[in-house]
């Protein structure tokens, strides 16, 4: 049933089952949308991109609002995720770095010292008209259904800049946390900013809520997530919370962090597949929904499993004021997209009132 034939689906994104559960509002059906939904699991979407660079890409109104489209239609989520990336306000900033492919964002001059810190060019919101322009563009492409902006978290986007690649134990950036506390809390700063700025402006374009992408917060303890980190995320969220956007916090391998990134000022916190949705919800405590947490690699497996462990994150999910179907990170490159549309109808199907 489409939008404007169902009575209790909303015909308004800011009224729909995403921002629902995202307020712990009553649901028609749990939403679900996927991390990395628009990307290389698709065919259109690597006919499109051919012979156009990701960073180009990324600041082409008309492809941004083409890709980001695409899982939509195909799939019948929820929700879009505006195709960018987490390093882009770095490269609009004029940061030189470039996504290489099947290895992620790759810097030409590391950050490594207090004074590398003090050059970082700043984000000039003046530069972001492209943004503006892709977003206003899907608003209106994507009627009723949600548009979700995003931006990466301090921690995570200082990762690229000291490791300057991927990087696995991210010993560098903790080396430089722990050695150059004064210089690190001036790039958190930094990052800070301009994280808040991005998402301003995606937000003043029309985005119905935003995610904050922390992935590899999990690399660090608790006492040192919470002193070194938090406190540069839960910025990001004040300055840009007296606006009522539903705001999703994402990182990967943080059950041990759960309680202290539900304090974050997020009303979602993203779960991955390592501890079940309702543990979660006890770590994260009340007043929270939660986002999760298909393992992404159980797509790649059998239709008996992946209709298991889906009835399962489902289930667990009730334990939680609200609750937003994905995965615990984003979609494998060789997901067969089949098995996408599949898990969507599914959760649909079994979460139906
Ligand atoms: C860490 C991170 C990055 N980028 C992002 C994160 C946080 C999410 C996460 O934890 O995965 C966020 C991101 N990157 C992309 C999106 C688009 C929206 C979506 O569909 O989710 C989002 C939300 C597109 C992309 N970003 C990238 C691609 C692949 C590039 C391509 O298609 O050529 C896409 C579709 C490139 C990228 N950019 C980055 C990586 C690690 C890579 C993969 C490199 C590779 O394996 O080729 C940095």
């Amino acid at each position: 049933m489409s939008a404007a034939t169902d009575p209790i689906r909303s015909a308004v994104p800011s009224d729909s089952d995403l921002v629902r559960a995202a307020r712990g509002l009553p649901v028609s059906r749990t939403p679900v949308w996927f991390m990395r939904q628009a990307g290389r699991s698709l065919p259109e979407y690597r006919a499109l991109r051919a012979g156009t660079g990701m960073l180009a890409a990324c600041q082409d109104p008309d492809l941004v609002t083409e890709i980001t489209l695409q899982p939509v239609r195909r799939h019948g989520v929820d929700a879009a995720i505006l195709f960018s990336d987490i390093v882009l306000p770095l490269v609009v900033a004029g940061v030189d770095l470039d996504i290489k492919p099947g290895v992620g964002p790759v810097i030409a001059q590391p950050v490594r010292t207090a004074a590398d810190v003090d050059a970082l060019p700043l984000l000039d919101p003046s530069h972001l008209d492209f943004l503006t322009t892709a977003v206003r563009s899907l608003v209106g492409e994507l009627g009723p259904t949600p548009l979700i902006g995003f931006a990466g978290a301090p921690f995570t986007l200082a990762t690229y800049l000291i490791e300057g690649g991927p990087s696995k134990e991210h010993a560098r950036t903790k080396a430089f946390m722990y050695a150059e506390p004064a210089a690190w809390s001036r790039l958190m700063e930094r990052l800070a900013l301009s994280a808040a700025t991005f998402l301003r402006v995606q937000m003043d374009a029309g985005v119905s809520a935003v995610q904050l992408f922390d992935s590899w917060a999990g690399v660090l303890s608790a006492a040192d997530y919470e002193a070194r980190v938090l406190p540069y995320s839960r910025e990001v969220f004040e300055a840009i919370g007296f606006r009522d956007v539903p705001r999703i916090h994402f990182g990967v391998g943080t059950g041990e962090l759960l309680p202290l990134i539900g304090d974050a000022g997020a009303d979602v916190v993203g779960v991955d597949w390592r501890i079940p949705l309702d543990e979660a919800a006890r770590r994260v405590g009340p007043g929270r929904s939660l986002q999760g947490n298909l393992d992404p690699a159980v797509l790649l497996a059998d239709r008996a499993t992946v209709d298991r462990e889906v009835r399962r994150v489902v289930e667990q999910g009730r334990a939680a004021r609200g609750h937003v179907f994905n995965l615990g990170h984003g979609v494998l490159p060789d997901t067969d997209p089949g098995v996408l549309t599949h898990v969507v109808e599914l959760v649909h199907e079994l979460s139906a009132r």
